[in-house]
C-alpha cells in the first residue's frame, strides 16, 4: 500500500492522464482480452489527450496516439527516448535481454550492434539485394498463375527466402519448406508474448516476482519462450554452416564473421475493401506496358503506385503498437508532464494511423491522400506519411529492405493481376472483413479467399518468361542445408 501511495501521489500526479491505478494491479484489470490498442485509442479519445498513462501493475506505461507527439518525443528528443525499458517477458524470460539489438538498452553496446546490423541491411546496402529480391518477387507472380489460392504461402516463401539469401546465401524454394512455418510460428509466438494483457504470460509484467518462481509451476507456459531461444541458436548454426560451406560467398553471415570481431563481438552474439485498381492500371499500362513487369527504375514515373504502397503501410500496419517500447535514459519533463527514467513508452501505431484529424475516414483505402498536391492530403509529422517502422534512433533496421520489396511486389502484382473477392458456389462474392486481423504484436489478416487472374494473355506470357528466368538466376542459391534438416528433425521429436 505504501508503495502504491508513493507511486500515485508522487510519481503519478503530473504524469499524462489515465485511469486511477489500484494497488498492485495498477490498471491491468481494465485490459481487454484482445487488441488492447483499440481500447487505448478509445481511452485517449475519452480523456481528450493524445498521450496517456496506463499502469501495468506498479509500472506506469505511456501510450502515444498521434504522430505529432510521437515525433516530438522519439525523434526530436531522441537523445533521451532511445532506450528500451526492462521487460520481464520479452526480454528477461526469452533471455534476449542485452544480447539482442531489439531489446538492448541504449548505449555503446547497442551502437555496435546497430552498426553491424546496418552492414547487412542498411539503406545503401539493401540496394545491392535488388536483383535477387526482384527475382524472388517474380516467382510470386509466376506461382500465382499456377496456385493462386495459395497466395499467402507464396508471400511467406518470398519473405523467408529473401532474408535467407541475405543472411546465409541459401534460398527457400518451396512453399512446403517446413522452415517457413517454423520461422513464422516462432515470430508469431514472440508477437503474441508481447501484447499487454492480464493473462499469462503478460501477467509477469504486472507481477514480476511470479517470473522468479520455478518454471515447472507453469507447465507448458515456457514452451514458446524456450523456442525463441532455440531459434537464436538455430540461426547461429545456420550462419556457421554458410561460412563453412563457402567462406567467400557474399552473404551477411560471412561478412559478420569477417568484420564483427573488430567491434569486439563474440561468435555467439553474431547471431469495406473497395480498392480502385483502375487508376493503378492506367498508370502501369502507360508507363510499363504488357511486355515486362515494372522495375525499380520505373518507380519515379509511378507516383500512384508509390502512393498505393504508402497507403498499404498506413492502412494496416504490421507492427501495430510500434514494436518494442522506447524508454527515456533520464527523468524528463515534456509538455509539463513528468516522464521518469525507464518508463515504458509505446507508440500506438493503430491509433496514430487512424487519427481522424490526420486521416479523415481512416478505414477507407484511398491512395490519393498520398499524391502530391491532392486536396485529400493532410499534414503529417514526417515526410513518409506513416510510422510503420518506428522512430528515431531505434527505427527499424530492415526498413529499406522491407520498403523496396513491398514496392516491387505490389507494383508487379497490380500490373499482372486482376485481384478480386472469391465467389461462392452460387457465384456470389464472399465478403472480406477488413477488421479481421490477428491479435499479435505483428498483426496479419485472418486468412480469406480471393481470386488472382492475369490481366491479359500478353501479361501472363511475360510473367511466365520472367519467372523461368528468375528461377534460373536464383539457382545459385539452391542447396540443401544439413542444419535445417537437423533442426526440423529435433522439432518433430519434441512436438
Ligand atoms: C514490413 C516489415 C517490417 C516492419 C513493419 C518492421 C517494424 C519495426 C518496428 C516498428 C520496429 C521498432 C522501432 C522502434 O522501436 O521505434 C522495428 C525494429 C527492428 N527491426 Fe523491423 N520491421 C520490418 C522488417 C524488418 C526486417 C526485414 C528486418 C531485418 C532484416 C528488421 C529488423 C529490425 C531490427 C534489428 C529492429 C530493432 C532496432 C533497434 O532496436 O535498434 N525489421 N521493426
Amino acid at each position: 500500500m505504501a508503495d502504491f501511495l508513493n507511486a500515485t501521489l508522487t510519481k503519478n500526479h503530473n504524469q499524462p492522464p489515465g485511469p486511477l491505478p489500484l494497488p498492485i494491479v495498477g490498471n491491468t484489470h481494465l485490459l481487454p482480452k484482445n487488441k488492447p490498442w483499440i481500447y487505448f485509442e478509445q481511452l485517449s479519445n475519452s480523456l481528450n489527450s493524445p498521450v496517456i498513462t496506463f499502469w501495468i501493475g506498479r509500472n506506469p506505461t505511456v501510450w502515444i496516439h498521434d504522430c505529432w507527439s510521437a515525433t516530438e518525443l522519439f525523434e526530436r528528443k531522441a537523445a533521451v527516448y532511445s532506450s528500451r525499458p526492462s521487460m520481464v517477458v520479452f526480454s528477461e524470460l526469452t533471455r534476449m535481454g542485452q544480447s539482442n539489438l531489439v531489446t538492448m538498452f541504449y548505449g555503446d553496446r547497442w551502437r555496435v550492434h546497430r552498426k553491424v546490423t546496418h552492414m547487412g541491411v542498411g539503406l545503401q546496402q539493401v540496394r545491392k539485394y535488388r536483383d535477387f529480391q526482384n527475382d524472388e518477387s517474380r516467382i510470386i507472380a509466376y506461382e500465382l498463375l499456377r496456385t493462386p489460392e495459395k497466395y499467402v504461402a507464396h508471400l511467406e516463401r518470398y519473405a523467408t527466402s529473401v532474408v535467407s539469401i541475405i543472411g546465409f546465401g541459401r534460398r527457400v524454394s518451396s512453399i512446403d519448406d517446413p522452415i517457413i512455418t517454423e520461422v513464422i510460428a516462432v515470430m508469431q509466438k514472440a508477437a503474441d508474448l508481447n501484447v499487454p494483457g492480464k493473462s499469462f504470460p503478460m501477467l509477469f509484467e504486472t507481477l514480476p516476482w511470479l517470473a522468479r518462481l520455478p518454471p515447472n509451476l507453469f507447465p507448458g507456459l515456457f514452451h514458446g519462450l524456450g523456442k525463441r531461444r532455440r531459434g537464436q541458436q538455430f540461426f547461429h548454426a545456420l550462419a556457421e554452416e554458410a561460412h563453412q560451406r563457402d567462406p567467400d560467398a557474399p552473404c551477411y553471415a560471412n561478412q559478420l564473421f569477417e568484420e564483427a570481431p573488430q567491434y569486439g563481438l563474440q561468435h555467439e552474439e553474431i547471431s469495406s475493401l473497395a480498392v480502385d485498381f483502375g487508376h493503378a492500371w492506367e498508370e502501369l499500362d502507360r508507363v510499363v506496358g504488357p511486355h515486362g513487369s515494372p522495375t525499380w527504375e520505373d518507380e519515379p514515373s509511378l507516383p500512384y503506385i508509390s502512393a498505393f504502397v504508402k497507403k498499404v503501410f498506413r492502412w494496416r500496419s504490421v507492427a501495430i503498437i510500434g514494436g518494442q517500447p522506447h524508454a527515456p535514459v533520464t527523468d524528463d519533463i515534456w509538455n509539463g508532464y513528468a516522464i521518469p527514467k525507464g518508463t515504458w513508452i509505446q507508440g500506438n501505431v493503430w491509433a496514430i494511423h487512424h487519427n481522424e484529424r490526420d486521416f479523415p475516414d481512416p478505414d477507407r483505402f484511398d491512395p490519393e491522400r498520398y499524391l502530391k498536391g491532392s486536396p485529400k492530403a493532410r499534414p503529417f509529422s514526417n515526410d513518409r506519411g506513416y510510422m510503420t517502422f518506428g522512430w528515431g534512433r531505434r527505427v527499424c533496421s530492415g526498413q529499406g529492405l522491407a520498403e523496396q520489396g513491398t514496392f516491387i511486389t505490389i507494383a508487379r502484382l497490380l500490373w499482372g493481376f486482376n485481384i478480386r473477392k472469391a465467389v461462392d458456389k452460387k457465384g456470389k462474392e464472399v465478403p472480406v472483413d477488413i477488421f479481421a486481423y490477428t491479435n499479435g504484436l505483428n498483426t496479419r489478416p485472418e486468412p480469406f479467399p480471393c481470386r488472382f487472374t492475369p490481366r491479359s494473355d500478353e501479361i501472363r506470357q511475360a510473367i511466365e518468361r520472367e519467372g523461368r528466368q528468375a528461377l534460373e538466376d536464383l539457382s545459385v542459391y539452391d542447396f540443401e542445408s544439413e542444419r535445417i534438416s537437423q533442426y526440423l528433425k529435433q522439432s518433430k521429436q519434441e512436438a
